[in-house]
């Protein structure tokens, strides 16, 4: 975007995000502005005020910009996609995991600098049931965790407020019976937690699959068989890095569509930390669905 033509863009800001009213973001915006970005801002009450403002503009819109944490940047996948417009990320959240799996380092500076250096990638939307998300879909432990990590927690825990829901959700989580496609093949199968990513961080940086990238049109899934507290902790460090496709207690699988039931009980589905959906859901992936403004995304890369 750089020396180019000049921009017009939409900022949205989530108050509500872990540091979505405090950031100093005036030194940024000048400096947009000296880059030939024009930028309206506006304080986010709700998703769907922050949706219609982008359908209200999206033909004088070049770009919009969200700062916000993941459940904000998520609020707004379906308006981008929908509207096609590109999107820019300011890392404002707690975990602020897609803005890691864009190779953003989570400093405001260097998220201003790579909207005015202006490089794009396309990246995938995972959609489940008519949901989308960019990061991970959950049943089971994970959405006992999201449970457990209300706005007040998040505030008060910061990054750390992941593991206090984590053990909390040991608790309370109970098995599921699963009937599942993936890509046409079937299983039958028990968990006690499913993930399907699009991306490739969640939960505070613990990543989805080693081999996976938002770019590759694959959903990463993995379900942890019912196990005791013990052999899940032992597989805790492996399921940080996404390293535990050999595991026995792991099944494990990319797909571009997966199917999954659960007989007459239904099961929440979460994605992205926020209630979406419930089974039976249908996942599946539109491939280069979102341009973002982000520096080329790196080979299966683990950032500290
Ligand atoms: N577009 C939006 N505008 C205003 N509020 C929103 C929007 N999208 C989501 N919210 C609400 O704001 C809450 C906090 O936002 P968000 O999840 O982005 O920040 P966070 O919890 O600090 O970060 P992270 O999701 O990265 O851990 C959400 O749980 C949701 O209730």
């Amino acid at each position: 975007m750089r020396n180019t033509k000049k921009c017009k863009a939409l900022l949205v800001i989530n108050p509500k995000s872990r540091q979505g009213a405090e950031a100093q973001l005036d030194d940024g915006l000048a400096r947009l502005s000296e880059a030939g970005i024009t930028v309206e801002r506006l304080a986010s009450k709700g998703p769907d005020e922050s949706r219609q403002a982008v359908r209200d503009r999206k033909d004088e819109l070049d770009l919009v910009i969200v700062g916000g944490g993941d459940g904000t940047i998520s609020s707004m996948a379906g308006v981008l996609y929908e509207c096609d417009l590109p999107l820019a990320v300011l890392p404002l959240g707690t975990a602020n995991d897609l803005a890691r799996s864009l190779g953003l380092s989570g400093d405001l500076n260097e998220a201003f600098e790579v909207i005015i250096a202006g490089e794009r990638q396309c990246i995938d939307l995972g959609v489940v049931n008519e949901h989308y998300f960019f990061n991970v879909a959950h049943l089971g432990l994970g959405v006992k965790v999201s449970e457990e990590l209300t706005d007040e927690v998040k505030k008060y825990w910061g990054v750390l407020s992941y593991l206090k829901a984590f053990f909390a959700a040991l608790t309370r989580v109970k098995q599921l019976k699963a009937n599942m496609s993936v890509d046409g093949v079937h299983y039958r199968l028990r968990s006690i937690q499913m993930a399907i990513g699009n991306g490739r961080y969640y939960g505070g940086g613990n990543v989805v699959d080693e081999k996976t990238r938002i770019d590759d049109g694959k959903l990463s899934l993995y379900s942890l068989r019912p196990q005791t507290v013990w052999e899940l902790l032992t597989l805790a460090p492996l399921l940080r890095d996404g390293r535990q496709h050999d595991n026995k207690r792991v099944f494990n699988a990319q797909a571009e569509r997966i199917d999954i039931t659960t007989g007459r009980k239904t099961m929440k589905i979460h994605a992205d930390g926020e209630p979406v959906t419930q089974t039976p859901a249908h996942f599946s992936v539109i491939r280069q669905a979102i341009e973002v403004l982000a520096p080329a995304l790196a080979d299966n890369e683990i950032p500290d």
